[in-house]
């Protein structure tokens, strides 16, 4: 995995929120020699900015008609998606109350106008290059050295957190278990190099299937792999988990001692759950397990869905 932790190696992506052109056009000019820019000129549609180009920074006005730039920052920070972008206010309040409100938004800092253009440059410079050793560090953290897709400790925060988002808003989550096949003959019979490019290439074809930007798919451990659906029922789980199962066949890797097929395969278990109060995260994934465990002992190379009763 490469990692760029050089500062200014790419060019930070910035977000300018003002509901005066005026304003957004002085920002523009000081800033734009320097960064990819994109502008928003009210709070529904910086938003919606924010969730679509990912940006590193927003420099968001605090007063707007509608939704306000304080508003528009706490709902960036309550979502995983977005709550690593950067906030940072401009504004014409000074007083003690309205900075505070800006710190408890969740803001990393603001500036005042009228805007200095130094100040400004200065600001987002630092704040961008904190972001890049951020990213570079999270990276570092939740990403799996050999695929290249989220590992296991990412894997875990985002089931705590899709787990109570669903257990708010009463809608199921659904896991998927999936394990690679008579792997250790493979690797007996390819070697471990060919095994570990085995493992690349269905974490590729498991990222390639998962649709919607709220799915996740995780290397568990060694050969087993998960994927997370957030608000996924048992049909959508289903007919996902049998598009992974063909996606990895489609792969047509060879493998010779496998008793399943001449090529590998993985079989998959399906556990999908509308969370209660009582219920563990951790239930959801030993579900998932026991349906996997079914589908190895039914000859492995598909799928089985693990009953409510599981
Ligand atoms: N190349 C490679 N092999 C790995 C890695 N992690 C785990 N393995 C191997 O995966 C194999 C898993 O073997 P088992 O748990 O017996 O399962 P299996 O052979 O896939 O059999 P079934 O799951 O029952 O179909 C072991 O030989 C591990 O050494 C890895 O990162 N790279």
């Amino acid at each position: 995995m490469t990692i760029n932790v050089q500062p200014g190696a790419r060019r930070g992506k910035v977000l300018l929120v003002d509901d005066q052109q005026a304003n957004l056009r002085l920002m523009h000019q000081i800033l734009a020699d320097e960064y990819e820019l994109f502008v928003a000129t009210g709070g529904a549609q910086a938003l919606e900015l924010c969730e679509r180009s990912a940006p590193d920074l927003v420099l968001l006005d605090v007063v707007m008609p509608g939704l306000d730039g304080l508003e528009v920052c706490r709902r960036l920070k309550q979502s995983p998606d977005t709550r690593g972008i950067a906030v940072i206010f401009v504004t014409a309040g000074t007083t003690p109350e309205e900075e505070n409100a800006c710190w408890e938004a969740g803001g990393a800092d603001f500036v005042t106008k009228p805007v200095n253009p130094l100040t400004l440059r200065h600001r987002v410079r630092a704040h961008l290059q904190l972001k890049q050793y951020v990213d570079a560090l999270h990276a570092l953290a939740f990403v799996d050295g050999l695929t290249g897709i989220a590992n296991r400790r990412h894997l875990n925060e985002r089931l705590e957190i899709e787990w109570r988002r669903c257990l708010r808003s009463g809608m199921p989550l659904a896991a998927l278990m999936i394990d690679v096949d008579f792997f250790k003959r493979y690797n007996d019979r390819y070697g471990h190099q060919a095994g570990d490019d085995c493992l690349k290439r269905v974490a590729g074809a498991l990222s390639s299937a998962m649709q919607r930007a709220g799915d996740l798919a995780a290397r568990y451990g060694g050969e087993e792999f998960l994927c997370l659906l957030p608000e996924t029922d048992a049909t959508a789980a289903r007919a996902l988990a049998e598009r992974v199962e063909q996606a990895v066949r489609d792969l047509a890797i060879e493998h010779l001692d496998s008793a399943t097929a001449p090529v590998v395969t993985v079989s998959v278990g399906v556990a999908v759950m509308c969370p209660l109060q009582d219920d563990a995260p951790a239930t959801l994934l030993q579900r998932a397990d026991a349906a996997l465990y079914q589908a190895k002992q039914l000859g492995r190379g598909q799928v089985v869905i693990a009953s409510d009763q599981d």
